[in-house]
């Protein structure tokens, strides 16, 4: 059978990109999601408002929710001071099989911990298996029904902490209604919304972030 998308763009990553060199994997990914073939990568238009929130927020460990190729692992991780980490959830073992090679090519698997699995399972063990406190910062890219029910576990879980910088993904398209609503309503949440474009597309999107205040 024939190869898939995100095989596709680890493929241009691998012709178009120079090993080791995090910017021009990006540059790769985002030309060839952009020509080629769309993917739902964060991309580049949204991906200047997450660098400009990470260096804000500079976290010693932040989480993602939603690997998909690696993409944003790639943004995310090349901005971070060597020792914090990110740890990053992935459901689909071929998205994360992708992601891990394409990780690898930046030469940024020393600061990415890829976990296959779903974000419901593993968030409880979070402190358990990789020693995590708290984060500082969480991105949400996942499946858009999993952005309440995460953001209510993380809290019970106490891996929120004063200050803990929350930045959802697609909160306009394909959209993340009850998300809005629970940050925007929430008196321990202060939000705010990033108006941008659907990656590679006209298409109106944004990020929303959100400081937890307790
Ligand atoms: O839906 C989206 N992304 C999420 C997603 C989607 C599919 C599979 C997975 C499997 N990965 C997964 C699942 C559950 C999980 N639990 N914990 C980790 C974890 C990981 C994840 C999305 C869609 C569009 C979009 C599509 C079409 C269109 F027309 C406009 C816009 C744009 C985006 O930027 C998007 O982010
Ligand atoms: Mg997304």
């Amino acid at each position: 059978t024939g190869s898939s998308r995100p095989q596709r763009m680890l493929k241009a990553v691998q012709k178009n990109a120079t090993k080791g060199d995090p910017k021009s994997v990006i540059s790769a990914i985002d030309y060839y999601c952009r020509h080629k073939e769309w993917a739902m990568n964060v991309g580049d238009d949204k991906g200047l408002i997450l660098d400009s929130v990470l260096t804000e927020v500079n976290p010693s460990t932040a989480l993602e929710l939603g690997t998909y190729c690696g993409y944003s692992s790639v943004r995310i991780a090349r901005l971070l001071s060597p020792d914090s980490k990110l740890i990053t959830i992935e459901f689909n073992p071929a998205f994360a099989a992708i992601a891990r090679q394409i990780i690898a090519y930046a030469g940024l698997q020393d600061k990415v911990i890829l976990v296959e699995g779903a974000s419901g399972d593993l968030i409880p063990k979070m402190k358990e298996r990789f020693g995590i406190k708290s984060f500082d910062f969480v991105f949400l890219d996942h499946w858009k029904d999993r952005y309440v029910p995460d953001t209510k576990l993380l809290e019970d879980c106490g891996l929120l902490k004063k200050g803990t910088v929350l930045l959802a993904d697609n909160v306009i398209c394909p959209g993340a209604p009850e998300y809005l609503k629970y940050v925007r309503n929430n008196p321990r949440y202060e939000s705010r919304y990033y108006p941008s474009n659907l990656e590679y597309t006209k298409v109106e999107d944004g990020l929303e972030k959100s400081v937890f205040l307790e």
